[in-house]
C-alpha cells in the first residue's frame, strides 16, 4: 500500500524490515524482500509521491526538477575553495523515487575497473564487475525507442537485460545533429573514437546515449520497482511524507539477539542493537518510533544516510560529543570521503534553427511539443537533452599522477554533446551546440557533517568540488581535449563562434577562471559511509553493507562506494540495491 500520512501506518503489523528513503536503491530492496509474502516491509520516504508529477515524467524536462521546489532538499554547498569561494546548489530528489525520480535520465555503468577496485578494496569479490554483470542486467529492461528506428550498431544487445524492471532506452526523436555527431567521431578518432555500447564495462569513446526511459516517460525507482502489482502486494507498506530523524539503540530481548552481528561486541558480550527508528510527518508533528524484528536500512542516499547516522550519535565521537551528541559508535568515517564529478558547461552558436532552444523559449512551439508529448509520447520531449556522450582519458604530461582513474581502461573525463543551449535559462535569441565536461575521476575528498544538535537541520555539506591542484589541472586538460571536438571537418559552416562567458576563456589562465566561475556538481556523490573489508578499523559498512560495531543496521544506498564510478551513477544505485537484496535474503534465509 501507498500511504501518504504516518497516522495510517498499521498498528497490527510486525515489521521485518524497516528502510529509511524511497529512493533509487530503497526501492529495490523494498520490492525485492516482498517477493517473500512471509516478509513485511515498510519504507519511509520524506518527500511526497512522484505520482502525476509532469517535471518528473516527460524526459526532456528532466533538467528543471534541479530547481527549488517540494521535490528537492534545496540544499546548498559550503563555500567551495575550487570555485573561487562560490557556494553551489546541491539537488537530490525529495520525492517517491529519490533521485532517480529527478534525475537527468543518463544511464551508464561505469567502467568495469571501477568495480574490481571495489572489490579489491573491500577484499570481497562479490563487488567486481563479473560478479555484478548480472545484476545490472537483472534490473534493466531494455526497451525500443518510441520511434522505433533501425538501431543497429547504436548499442549492443548481448550487453542488456530484458526482463528486469527499469525501462531503459535510446533516444525516441532524432536530433538534427546526429549524423554530424557520428561524422566527426570518426573524422577525429582519438578520444572521440566510436564506442557501441559503453555499458559493456569498457566505457572509452563516443556513443548513443542509453537513457532510463520507458514508452516516451521516465522510468525510475518509483515507477519500476514500485509499480502497480508491487506497491499492490499485502506485505509491503510505503509512507511518503515521513522524515526519519534517528536511527535508536534497542533494548535487546531473547530473540532480537543477532548472533551473526559482525562488530566488537561490548562487556555484556553484544554490540548496540539499533532496530528502531525515529520519525515524523515532514511538514512537523510529534515525533514516532517503530521497531523492526530484523533490521532498519539505510537508504537515504550519500547525503541523507550519513546525516542520520551522526544525528543518532554514529560518527566520530570528538566531534559528536562537541556538538551536544551523546556518541554511541564511535566511525570516523561516517559522512568523509565525500567524491562526486566537477562539470562545467560550453556553448557555441550554430548556423541552424533546428535545435531544442526554439521550443524551450516557450510559447506555442512548447506548447505543441507537450501537447505531441501528451497525446501519442512521440516527439522532441520523449528525448533526454541529450543524444551523444563519452568517456575519454587524459593523455601525456597532462595525465593525473598517481592515476586517479580506477585503472589504465577507465577514463578521466566524460564529454556530453547535446542540440541547443546548456541547461538552465535559453538566452532570447541564437541556437546553440553543447558540449559538457565532467572530470568523472576525481581525487578531492569532501564532507556531510552536522550543523547542529537538531535533527531536522540541513548538514553542511562540502563536496570539495575541484579542491586539489590535481582536478584543477585535470578539469582543464579534459575541457581542452573536449572542446576540441568542434575542430571536426564536419562542423565547418555549422559551428560558429564560442558563446556567453566562454567566448573569452581564451588562455590557460582565463580557462580557469572560466571553470572556477562556472563549475558545478553533476549530483553523483558517493562514499560518504564506505564499504572497508571485514575487521577494518577504517570504513563504516563491511561488504556486505552490514553497519560496523552495531547490529540491526544496514546501509544499502551509494553513500557505501569507497569511490565515485566513472559514469552517471544512477546504474550504480540499482545494482547496489540488487545485490544488497539478495546479501539480505542469504542473511536471513529468506
Ligand atoms: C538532479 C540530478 C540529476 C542526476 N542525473 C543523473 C543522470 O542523468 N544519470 C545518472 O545515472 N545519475 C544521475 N544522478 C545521480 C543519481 O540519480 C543518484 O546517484 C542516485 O539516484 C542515488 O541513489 P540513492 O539510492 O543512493 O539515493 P536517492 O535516490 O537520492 O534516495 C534517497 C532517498 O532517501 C530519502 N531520504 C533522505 N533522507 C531521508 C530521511 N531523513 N527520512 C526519510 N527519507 C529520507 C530521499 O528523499 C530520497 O528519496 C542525478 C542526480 C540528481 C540529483
Amino acid at each position: 500500500a501507498l500511504l501518504s500520512n504516518i497516522a495510517d501506518i498499521p498498528t497490527n503489523v510486525q515489521f521485518d524490515f524497516i528502510i529509511v528513503g524511497g529512493g533509487t536503491a530503497g526501492n529495490v530492496v523494498a520490492n525485492r524482500l516482498t517477493e517473500n509474502p512471509k516478509v513485511q516491509v515498510l519504507v519511509l520516504e520524506a518527500g511526497p509521491s512522484d505520482d502525476g508529477v509532469l517535471l518528473s515524467q516527460v524526459p526532456y524536462f528532466s533538467a528543471e526538477l534541479v530547481a527549488p521546489s517540494q521535490y528537492e532538499w534545496n540544499y546548498t554547498t559550503t563555500t567551495q575553495p575550487g570555485l573561487s569561494g562560490r557556494a553551489v546548489p546541491y539537488p537530490r530528489g525529495h520525492i517517491l523515487g529519490g533521485s532517480s525520480s529527478t534525475n537527468w535520465l543518463v544511464y551508464t555503468r561505469g567502467s568495469s575497473e571501477d568495480y574490481d577496485r571495489y572489490a579489491k578494496v573491500t577484499g570481497d569479490l562479490g563487488w567486481s564487475w563479473k560478479n555484478l554483470y548480472p545484476y545490472f542486467k537483472k534490473s534493466e529492461r531494455w526497451t525500443a525507442p518510441v520511434d522505433n528506428h533501425d538501431t543497429t550498431g547504436q548499442f549492443t544487445p548481448s550487453v542488456h537485460g530484458y526482463s528486469g524492471e527499469v525501462g531503459v532506452s535510446l533516444s525516441g526523436s532524432p536530433s538534427a545533429i546526429d549524423s554530424q555527431v557520428i561524422t566527426a567521431s570518426s573524422q577525429l578518432g582519438g578520444p572521440f573514437k566510436f564506442n557501441q555500447d559503453m555499458n559493456s564495462g569498457n566505457e572509452i569513446g563516443l556513443g548513443w546515449v542509453q537513457s532510463t526511459i520507458k514508452g516516451g516517460s521516465r522510468s525510475s525507482s518509483s515507477t519500476a520497482y514500485l509499480a502497480p502489482q508491487f506497491i499492490a502486494r499485502k506485505n509491503l507498506w510505503v509512507v511518503v511524507n515521513a522524515q526519519v530523524s534517528r536511527v535508536l539503540q534497542t533494548s535487546r530481548t531473547a530473540d532480537s539477539v543477532d548472533a551473526n552481528a559482525d562488530g566488537t561486541a561490548d562487556a555484556t558480550g553484544f554490540v548496540p542493537l539499533f532496530r528502531s527508528v525515529e520519525f515524523r510527518n515532514s511538514a512537523g508533528g510529534p515525533l514516532k518510533t517503530l521497531t523492526a524484528t530484523r533490521e532498519v536500512i539505510l537508504s537515504a542516499g550519500a547525503v541523507g544516510t550519513p546525516h542520520i547516522l551522526l544525528n543518532s550519535g554514529i560518527g566520530n565521537s570528538n566531534s559528536l560529543t562537541s556538538l551536544g551528541i551523546r556518541p554511541i559508535v564511535n566511525l570516523p568515517d561516517v559522512g568523509e570521503n565525500l567524491s562526486d564529478h566537477p562539470v562545467v558547461a560550453t556553448a557555441w552558436f550554430v548556423n541552424s534553427t533546428d535545435t531544442t532552444d526554439n521550443f524551450r523559449r516557450g510559447g506555442q512551439l512548447l506548447d505543441d511539443v507537450l501537447q505531441q508529448w501528451q497525446t501519442t509520447k512521440t516527439g522532441p520531449l520523449v528525448n533526454p537533452i541529450l543524444n551523444h556522450l563519452g568517456f575519454a582519458r587524459i593523455s601525456g604530461s597532462l595525465a593525473p599522477q598517481p592515476d586517479t582513474a580506477a585503472g589504465p581502461n577507465s577514463p578521466h573525463y566524460e564529454y556530453i554533446v547535446a542540440n541547443g543551449g546548456p541547461p538552465g535559462p535559453t538566452p532570447p535569441t541564437g541556437n546553440f551546440m553543447t558540449m559538457v565536461t565532467v572530470l568523472v575521476s576525481p581525487s578531492s575528498r569532501g564532507s556531510i557533517k552536522l550543523r547542529s544538535n537538531n535533527p531536522f537541520d540541513s548538514p553542511v555539506i562540502d563536496p570539495a568540488l575541484l579542491k586539489t591542484t590535481t582536478d584543477k589541472l585535470a578539469m582543464r586538460a579534459s575541457l581542452k581535449a573536449a572542446t576540441n571536438f568542434v575542430t571536426a571537418p564536419v562542423w565547418n559552416g555549422y559551428i560558429m563562434n564560442r558563446a556567453g562567458a566562454f567566448a573569452d576563456a581564451t588562455t590557460d589562465a582565463k580557462l580557469d577562471s572560466f571553470i572556477a566561475a562556472n563549475t558545478g556538481t553533476l549530483f553523483h556523490p558517493v562514499g560518504t559511509a564506505r564499504m572497508s573489508p571485514k575487521g577494518a578499523s577504517n570504513g563504516v559498512t563491511d561488504p556486505d553493507l552490514r553497519v560496523k560495531k552495531v547490529s540491526g543496521l544496514r546501509i544499502v544506498d551509494l553513500s557505501v562506494l569507497p569511490f565515485v564510478p566513472a559514469g552517471h551513477t544512477v546504474a550504480s544505485a540499482y545494482v547496489v540495491g540488487e545485490r544488497a537484496s539478495d546479501l539480505i535474503k542469504f542473511f536471513h534465509k529468506l
